[in-house]
């Protein structure tokens, strides 16, 4: 059949409808769901004959395709679930973008013009510094692939990640090859590698690598991954840490029993604003620091933080905000809920001298109440959740502390508009919303907004 796609999901795939004759001679519409096509394209599928109301379909054919449809630079594209977007020119993904983040604010009544056109990147390509490859049974380190994550597409290259974190992966794999390692299997629970996890700080040049393997790296695997630590150490100078993670639970997850440390210190040192960071593996970090660097920078330029003021910084991480924010304010308080992170960014301010901050490892439910009895009401507050959102219990407990400014940082615009839905009955009115591409070639979108409250 030929379609037309009218629009796309929140995947990034094409939707469109067709009408078919039923049995009775009846029109039925089918709702298609088609990846990697753009509005506006034509195409061709097929169908099962079957009576069917929804069919997510590969297209056979683009019949006429959008103006902006360019060839796809990677040869993991489609296969591999980390890009939706390489089929389309940078231009149309931002201004896609910032159209779904218009939609968001417009589904709760906000007026869309407040949102400005997405900031972009220069060189929409290698900006990842943290990437998880998998192990596949037979040993091969590659990509999971979309939609099946029991198939791992051998690795050539990634186009999303940094140069030199692919270039020790590949290295990686070609030592567990040489050595006859067998991978993890999902389905039977047998094998020793299961993932490997790169981290590097783009701005010092630290790399991280990360084995999570079912065995300890001694008895009679000392031998291999001896000759491992050797091999990279001798390759990749900039390789200031090897970890050996154990990990036997049944979970598909990256994550760690027992730690082993094969090699340099347990952590990497990264530096954002002019700040140093200690990143141990499990560590949250923003994931493209150069976009995160425009991010921060916007959201001082909109927060216009005084001396004279208290800050509080919901959801603070290891306090990529509280950091630069300390600075400039007169105290600052960061919550978050977990306590590494709270121990991390309390380093972190030590490290750097910052002398005017506390953290408060607990939810931003509670902590906001326990802060606001020790530390008091916040002039300005900032807040970064994650996907979920902060959702209504949180928002009006924002909004009782009456907050002059709030900046708010989001991960997903439709949570973000019913969040700041919630501030409205609080007398706060939203300014101005950037988007900022923190993730390109994929639907991905962050934004910063500043609100403020109208009798302030
Ligand atoms: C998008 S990250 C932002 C972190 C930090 N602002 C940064 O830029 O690195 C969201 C953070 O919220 C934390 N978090 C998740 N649920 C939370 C909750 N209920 N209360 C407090 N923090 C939470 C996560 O651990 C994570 O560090």
């Amino acid at each position: 059949m030929k379609a037309t796609v009218h629009e796309l999901d929140y995947k990034g795939s094409g939707r469109a409808e067709v009408w078919r004759e039923n049995e009775k001679g009846n029109l039925k519409k089918l709702k298609l769901t088609i990846p990697q096509t753009l509005p506006g394209e034509e195409v061709q599928v097929t169908v099962p004959a079957r009576r069917l109301k929804r069919w997510r379909t590969d297209a056979d054919k683009i019949i006429a395709a959008h103006e902006e449809r360019v060839e796809p630079p990677c040869p993991h594209f489609v296969k591999c679930g980390g890009c939706v977007w390489q089929h389309w020119q940078y231009e149309g993904q931002l201004k896609a973008k910032t159209d779904y983040v218009k939609r968001a604010l417009e589904n709760v009544n906000f007026d869309p013009s407040l949102v400005r056109d997405t900031l972009g990147m220069e060189e929409p390509w290698h900006y990842r510094n943290k990437m998880e490859f998998t192990f596949a049974p037979d040993g091969s380190l590659g990509l999971m692939e979309q939609g099946n994550f029991r198939n791992v597409i051998p690795l050539e290259t990634c186009l999303i990640a940094g140069e030199d974190m692919v270039k020790t992966a590949m290295e990686t794999a070609e030592w567990a090859e040489e050595y006859a390692l067998e991978g993890y299997d999902k389905e039977e629970h047998t094998g020793l590698l299961r993932h490997l996890m790169v981290r590097q700080s783009f701005a010092t040049g630290e790399i991280m690598l990360g084995v999570f393997a079912t065995e300890s790296p001694e008895g009679r695997l000392k031998e291999a991954v001896n000759a491992f630590v050797k091999r990279i150490e001798n390759k990749f100078p900039q390789v200031k840490s090897i970890m050996w993670l154990e990990n036997r639970d049944w979970a598909d997850r990256a994550q760690s029993e027992e730690t082993h440390l094969l090699s340099g210190r347990d952590f990497i040192y990264d530096e954002m604003s002019g700040y140093r960071f200690r990143l141990w593996f499990d560590t949250f970090f923003q994931t493209n620091p150069l976009q995160v660097q425009k991010l921060v920078d916007l959201a001082l330029e909109m927060a216009e933080p005084k001396k004279t003021e208290k800050m509080m910084d919901l959801f603070c991480g290891v306090g990529t905000f509280s950091l630069p924010f300390a600075d400039k304010v007169g105290s600052l308080a960061g919550i978050e809920l977990v306590e590494s992170s709270i121990a991390s960014a309390r380093r972190n301010a030590e490290e750097n001298n910052v002398n005017n901050t506390i953290f408060l490892a607990n939810n931003a439910r509670e902590g906001i109440e326990q802060m606001l009895e020790s530390f008091g009401r916040p002039e300005l507050l900032l807040l970064d959740p994650p996907r979920s959102g902060a959702g209504g219990k949180v928002m009006r407990k924002i909004g009782r502390a009456r907050p002059e400014r709030v900046v708010y940082v989001s991960c997903n615009p439709d949570t973000f508009a019913t969040d700041i839905k919630e501030l409205e009955a609080f007398g706060y009115e939203l300014k101005t919303v950037q988007p900022v591409d923190l993730f390109p070639q994929t639907v991905h979108v962050e934004c910063v907004a500043r609100l403020e409250r109208k009798d302030s």
